[in-house]
């Protein structure tokens, strides 16, 4: 049995990747878990994922007006890219959760908020599209790695 408990109301990044991996065991699938086979697989994936959003033009937050079968179709796809790639961080070796906030603070030092005020982007009341909020210029100083 898991160490890792499965929560009424949270889901880890742990308790995925246990299932992932029991997944995996349980059917003699590990020999095809392999770094690249599952980088293909979550692709394709996400290839699924962008036909849900083709040729709908720009979708509004929320989804009005979709259908609950289109948005549990949504939920799989959705939930494919992310098993693939929690899959793929335990393969490789990484502990995506901690991966991930370090990157979050590494984000914050790249795009300061400081930054996102001289471009008056900042302010509730002077914004008109909140998406470009939380896009800066990446034409800024600030040098991206590739
Ligand atoms: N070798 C495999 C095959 C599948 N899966 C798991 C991870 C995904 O969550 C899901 C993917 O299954 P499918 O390849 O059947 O893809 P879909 O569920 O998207 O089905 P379809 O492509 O028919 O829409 O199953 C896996 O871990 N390893």
């Amino acid at each position: 049995m898991s160490e890792v408990a499965e929560g009424e109301g949270s889901v880890t990044l742990d308790l995925l990747k246990k299932k992932m991996a029991d997944f995996a065991k349980e059917r003699d699938w590990e020999p095809y878990h392999s770094p690249r086979n599952l980088l293909l697989a979550m692709i394709g994936e996400v290839g699924e994922l962008s036909e849900i959003f083709q040729w709908k033009g720009e979708v509004p937050r929320g989804l009005p007006g979709w259908e609950e079968r289109e948005k549990e179709h949504l939920g799989e796809e959705l939930s494919d890219v992310l098993l693939y790639l929690v899959r793929l961080s335990d393969i490789c070796g990484i502990d995506l959760g901690q991966a991930a906030l370090r990157k979050v603070k590494l984000n914050a030092i790249k795009y300061p908020i400081k930054l996102s005020d001289q471009n008056g982007k900042n302010d509730a009341n002077t914004s008109k599209n909140k998406d470009e909020d939380a896009c800066p210029d990446n034409s800024s100083s600030v040098q991206h790695s590739a």
